[in-house]
């Protein structure tokens, strides 16, 4: 079915208000689902928000939690989320970075008690859009085996690198090959993965993405390099924010809450003018693009440049939603 971004946002907004949620913040958590799901990722915005709301009745998510500075090193700062929205802390500690890199060159924020962040390219975009280089990173449970294993002790810990310019080039990916709320996305479809995505139980590399959400075997991506990525994400977040890794966070916790997130911006501006910072990107954009295609009818891109169409099409036509997504919506 398809609905309007008002549509989206108004039953987002009153799932929150009638669960309490003070109205200010409903608006705001409410805005970003929407903004999420009209930019194209389905994944981890309309799909993702009864599993929130679910945290959210369990108590994992505290609305009410104002997040609080612990510690300042000049360009680093350390913040505690005390379990506060997920997405309103990201958006915020982004923020902060980008106040930081205005006055030392970059900003580290590193966050701990955190909650599950939904899409992380929303920060790095939004670090991108004003001129900053944005990275930033989250641990989450272990749901991944390590390179090697059957068992999930590692976590697919997304990582996010947006460029500014025109358009924004922006990496944000899962350190598995589908993060898991795509396999959701290809399940509801009735689709294969295109690439291997996990293990079957048997053991052998598959593509059904119902298995593997049910298994757990996910297959890291780049394989071992993924694994390794992975952990040492992992590993940077934990020390710098002083907060959960994804072994205590596994161990300790009873659900995906209190994990911990890196968000760090780099300016551009004062290292290079704008007009040989716009033609070096050009350089580098047209040389990958114009390299011979291996089918001549799937262009070369880059990441992060679908967002632009994906966005014109869903205001155009209205946002796509499946059916059984939006019944659970309904009854909430
Ligand atoms: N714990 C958490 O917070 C988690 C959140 N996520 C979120 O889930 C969302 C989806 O993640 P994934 O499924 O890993 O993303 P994905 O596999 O859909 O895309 C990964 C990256 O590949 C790029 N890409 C895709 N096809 C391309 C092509 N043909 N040419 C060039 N670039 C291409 C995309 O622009 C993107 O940057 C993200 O927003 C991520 O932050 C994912 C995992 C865990
Ligand atoms: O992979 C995802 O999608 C995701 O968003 C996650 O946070 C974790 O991998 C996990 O919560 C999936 O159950």
């Amino acid at each position: 079915m398809k609905v309007t971004f008002e549509q989206l946002k108004a039953a987002f907004n009153r799932v929150l208000v009638n669960r309490g949620v003070n109205p200010q913040t409903a608006d705001a958590c409410a805005e970003m689902f929407a903004r999420t799901t009209e930019s194209g990722v389905y994944s981890h915005g309309v799909n993702r928000f009864p599993r929130f709301i679910q945290q959210l009745d369990a108590g994992d998510i505290i609305p009410d939690a104002v997040p609080e500075r612990m510690l300042s090193l000049g360009a680093i700062e350390q913040w505690d989320a005390h379990r506060a929205i997920g997405n309103l802390t990201a958006q915020k500690m982004m923020d902060r970075a980008t106040e930081l890199a205005s006055d030392h060159g970059i900003g580290l924020v590193a966050l701990r008690n955190a909650n599950h962040w939904m899409r992380g390219g929303s920060y790095g975009w939004q670090a991108a859009e004003k001129g900053y280089i944005g990275i930033c990173w989250t641990n989450s449970i272990a749901v991944m085996p390590p390179w090697g294993a059957k068992e999930c002790r590692i976590g697919t810990n997304p990582l996010i690198v947006a460029i500014p310019g025109n358009p924004i080039t922006m990496v944000d990916m899962s350190m598995s090959m589908f993060s898991y709320g795509m396999l959701e996305v290809n399940r509801l479809a009735g689709r294969q993965l295109p690439v291997d995505g996990g293990f079957d139980d048997d053991g052998n590399l598959t593509k059904d993405p119902g298995t593997v959400e049910k298994n757990r075997r996910i297959l890291p991506m780049g394989y071992w390099k993924g694994s390794g990525l992975s952990i040492v994400l992992d590993m940077i977040a934990t020390l710098l924010s002083n907060g959960g890794s994804v072994a205590q966070v596994t161990e300790e916790n009873s659900d995906e809450y209190g994990v911990s997130q890196i968000f760090i911006a780099i300016e551009v501006d004062r290292l290079i003018d704008g007009k040989t910072r716009d033609e070096k990107l050009q350089r580098i954009m047209d040389y990958i693009t114009t390299a011979e295609r291996a089918d001549p009818n799937v262009a070369i891109r880059l990441p992060g440049h679908e967002f632009a169409r994906l966005l014109e099409e869903n205001r155009r036509n209205g946002i796509t939603v499946d059916d059984s997504v939006w019944e659970k919506i309904q009854a909430l």
